[in-house]
């Protein structure tokens, strides 16, 4: 009953036009999190987002054989990109670590034009090593929402977590989109609660926004119905 609601979001989050940053420090579950919401899948042995190896950039790099809007693939190092289009070409794609040496592959013309407005749902995964930390804020410029992913049973953590989320809201170009903050890894014992980082993140003084937090799982799919209709509310 539970899974085939979850299906029925996810089927819908599949349909929505979206644009969404998904941050956060290494290893808080941000690729797990984007799996889960597309596809259902959880893996316990996940690649950083930095070192999947090149060979399978360009085996999923391969140059389709329509290419909707080029300009969406913009490869650059230390994001996965997962984009759809729906309308009479289905795309997925999903891009690990980019290395500006196949940046050719991003000025693919498309070949013909795309039928009708396609409705796109594209997440962009960022990766959350410090050396990455500072293409965070490019990718969030005009996306409809920023999903900020904690690992909430790392208390280690949260300061660095704080500090990196708020010196990213402050950037003016940033203002006033929607955020939503997810505390990952609610499976784990002495994962924190929602007050615990609302607290911790000090996300009650982000008031130049709508801001929302949620304890969920992405292993055990807690919380993720809520995740994918807050999601879907801001969708176009
Ligand atoms: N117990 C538990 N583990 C999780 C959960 N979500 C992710 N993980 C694990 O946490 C680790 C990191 O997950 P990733 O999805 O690679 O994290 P990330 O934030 O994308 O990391 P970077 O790519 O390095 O920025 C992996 O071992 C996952 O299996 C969760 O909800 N519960």
């Amino acid at each position: 009953m539970f899974r085939g609601l979850l299906d029925w979001l996810r089927s819908l989050f599949w349909s929505t036009t979206l644009d969404v940053a998904c941050i956060g420090l290494q290893n808080a579950g941000k690729t797990s999190l984007v799996n889960v919401l597309t596809n259902n899948q959880f893996s316990e042995s996940m690649i950083p987002t930095v070192s999947v190896p090149l060979v399978a950039v360009l085996v999923l790099s391969a140059p389709p054989r329509s290419l909707p809007d080029s300009s969406l693939l913009c490869l650059r190092r230390g994001f996965n990109l997962r984009k759809i289009q729906k309308g009479s070409v289905v795309r997925l794609s999903f891009y690990p670590i980019l290395d500006p040496r196949i940046f050719l592959l991003a000025d693919l013309a498309p070949r013909r034009p795309f039928p009708h407005r396609a409705q796109t749902l594209k997440v962009w995964d960022l990766a959350g090593q410090p050396r990455f930390r500072s293409i965070w804020e490019r990718y969030c410029r005009g996306v409809h929402a920023i999903v900020w992913v904690l690992d909430s049973a790392d208390r280690d953590s949260f300061a660095v977590a704080r500090a990196e989320l708020h010196a990213l809201l402050d950037k003016p170009e940033l203002r006033a989109i929607p955020l939503l903050v997810l505390a990952n890894k609610n499976d784990l014992d002495d994962h924190a609660t929602v007050d615990e980082v609302i607290k911790a993140l000090a996300l009650s003084t982000i008031t130049n926004r709508e801001v929302s937090c949620y304890s969920i799982s992405a292993k055990s799919s807690r919380n993720i119905d809520i995740t994918l209709s807050w999601l879907m509310k801001r969708s176009h």
